[in-house]
């Protein structure tokens, strides 16, 4: 394992933060960065000029070049890993210590410890989520609330649900941590710090390290991620193929190489999620210059009933079960509240919906936001799989999805409306406001709100200013009109807020908000150029999409 020579910590050290950056840890870190930076690099490049070929009218379609893969009916991912076969109930959310005891205690049968969507990449939740994964499991965390003075500790570990870490996207760097003078890539920040204190330590308790792999848009980007496990694997001398990994199908190029990529990750396959928000925002983007063709209705009257988003998810349980892996469903937004018995009703009833209908379409489990709606998700799963762990043997023969049917936007139904432009717009301040603040997942108006439904509503504000889209009563959405509206939602969450508005943040959202819809160049992610409110030095935005960088 490397020295420390070309290792640089950039960041402040607070309480007990040796017991992470460990030099054998770092050491991992940078032989990671070392092997894989440039092809991470170069992989994002392929991404920039993809989204090229996409705007001067180019399309997507199932790959020719990997044909035999997906012909080639011998292949299966590996078996089920302990703690992975049963996964009716995921829940997902931040690792701050609160949250973490609060999930594993949910009766989930997994949690989604999240660094990505749900998550504010400040230097100190990357840090501190980390010690609290290990406290976990070294059954030494707890927390007592302040204010409540509610104390908080684990149940027995037989009634704890399995963690699944989510690094971040390969979009993202470190910037505190330096590897010969350049940021290494946040997601092999995330899993090798992870995978050096946690991978012992779960495999002890007859489980293992597993992850969740976001916002991939390629099986080329799947290798890459092989490739780490198998680096790290070899490094602490653990058997190749322990690691497991779910991907999310969250992007809509993924969608057409899920094949490749489950084939890419065999031996270290645990399935595919439908990451229905992500994916939402990946066909804005994606799309976002090519006319009214393109443009989907407001994103409240998007559902996953829409033939594009059926499409995509049929594929995905059809794709998973002809391989022996895992298809584990999305997230429904709404929240329940223990405090207003009507929104808690319509969550309930929304959620069960949408549990009914992944759970007939073949899912073996599936997402929720909050352990109040555990017990739901759980029951709608125990009516279709009564005793089995999943339905992996329902096969989906019978789905047949071309290119044409993952690419039908057009037959979306919704419209786009004045108080669905306001809505969007007054959900990206207040979720830019609170992201700044270092919380990634909020509730706003009843709704979970994280980075991918932010995007989605950015996003839309963007390619309906500058592709000359018009609401469904003649007002044509212009560059002036958003600011105006801009400035109304404002006042109103001014007045709203009272003293709790935080008026510094509230700037910093004004001005991200202007540049990530109103500049006529489009920023391939809002957490690029908001990182540089976050402290250090800020990452270069064109990285994002793998564009050369001449100095740091
Ligand atoms: C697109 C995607 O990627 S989806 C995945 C990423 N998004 C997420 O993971 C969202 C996860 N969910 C959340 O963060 C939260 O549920 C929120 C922010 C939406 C709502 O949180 P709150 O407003 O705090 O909800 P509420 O007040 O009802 O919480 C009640 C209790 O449940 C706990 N709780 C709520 N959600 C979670 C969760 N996901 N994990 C653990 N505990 C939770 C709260 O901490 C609180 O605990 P307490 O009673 O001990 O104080
Ligand atoms: O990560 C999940 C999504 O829906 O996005
Ligand atoms: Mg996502």
């Amino acid at each position: 394992m490397a020295g420390l020579d070309g290792i640089e910590v950039d960041g402040p050290l607070g309480d007990r933060y040796e017991e992470i950056l460990t030099p054998e840890a770092l050491g991992l870190l940078a032989s990671l960065q070392r092997a894989l930076g440039a092809r991470r690099t170069e992989l994002l490049e392929a991404r920039a000029e993809r989204q090229r070929a996409l705007s001067h009218g180019g399309t997507l379609d199932f790959l020719p070049e990997t044909a035999n893969v997906r012909e080639d009916d011998s292949w299966r991912v590996a078996a089920p890993a302990p703690g992975l076969a049963d996964r009716r109930v995921e829940i997902t959310g931040p690792t701050d210590r609160k949250m973490t005891i609060n999930a594993l205690n949910s009766g989930a049968k997994v949690w989604l410890a999240d660094f990505e969507d749900a998550n504010t990449p400040l230097w100190d939740n990357m840090v501190e989520g980390q010690l609290n994964l290990r406290d976990a499991l070294d059954r030494t965390i707890d927390f007592t609330d302040d204010r409540s003075g509610k104390s908080y500790a684990l149940k027995d570990d037989a009634e704890l649900a399995t963690i699944v870490v989510r690094p971040r996207g390969w979009h993202l760097e470190e910037k505190h941590l330096l590897v010969d003078g350049e940021p290494m890539s946040g997601s092999l920040f995330d899993f090798g710090l992870y995978f050096f204190h946690c991978a012992q330590r779960q495999l002890a308790k007859g489980k293992g390290p597993y992850y969740y792999l976001p916002k991939m848009e390629s099986h080329l980007e799947a290798r890459l991620w092989n490739d780490a496990f198998n680096l790290a694997q070899d490094a602490l001398d653990i058997p190749r193929g322990t690691i497991r990994a779910t991907v999310l199908i969250e992007t809509i190029p993924a969608a057409f190489e899920m094949e490749e990529i489950l084939h890419e990750l065999r031996d270290h396959s645990a399935g595919l999620n439908a990451g229905r928000w992500d994916y939402l925002f990946s066909v804005i983007k994606k799309f976002r210059d090519r006319g009214a063709d393109f443009v989907l209705p407001e994103r409240n009257s998007i559902t996953m009933t829409a033939p594009f988003m059926r499409a995509y998810t049929e594929l995905l349980v059809r794709t998973c079960h002809k391989r022996g892996a895992h298809a584990i469903g999305g997230m429904a937004a709404f929240i329940p509240s223990r405090r207003d018995e009507e929104v808690n009703r319509v969550a309930l009833e929304k959620v069960r919906a949408d549990k009914t209908r992944e759970s007939g379409d073949g899912f073996d489990g599936s997402w929720v936001a909050h352990p109040d709606l555990v017990p739901v998700c759980r029951e709608v799963f125990d009516g279709v799989l009564g005793e089995r762990p999943n339905q992996l043997d329902r096969l989906r023969a019978d789905v047949r999805v071309s290119p044409a049917d993952l690419l039908d936007i057009k037959a979306t139904p919704g419209d786009i409306t004045e108080a669905g432009l306001r809505n969007n717009i007054d959900v990206a301040l207040r979720y830019l406001a609170a992201w700044l603040d270092g919380s990634g997942a909020v509730a706003i108006h009843d709704l979970m709100e994280d980075a991918a439904t932010a995007e989605i509503a950015r996003s839309q504000v963007w390619q309906w200013i500058h592709n000359d889209i018009s609401t469904v009563d003649d007002q044509k959405i212009t560059k002036d009109w958003v600011e105006r509206i801009l400035d109304e939602e404002l006042t109103k969450i001014r007045e709203e807020l009272g003293q709790a508005y935080n008026e510094p943040r509230y700037n910093q959202a004004v001005i991200l908000f202007k540049q990530v819809t109103l500049a006529d160049d489009y920023s391939e992610f809002l957490t690029v150029p908001a990182s540089v409110y976050l402290g250090g030095a800020p990452q270069t935005p064109g990285r994002a999409h793998g564009s050369p960088r001449s100095t740091r």
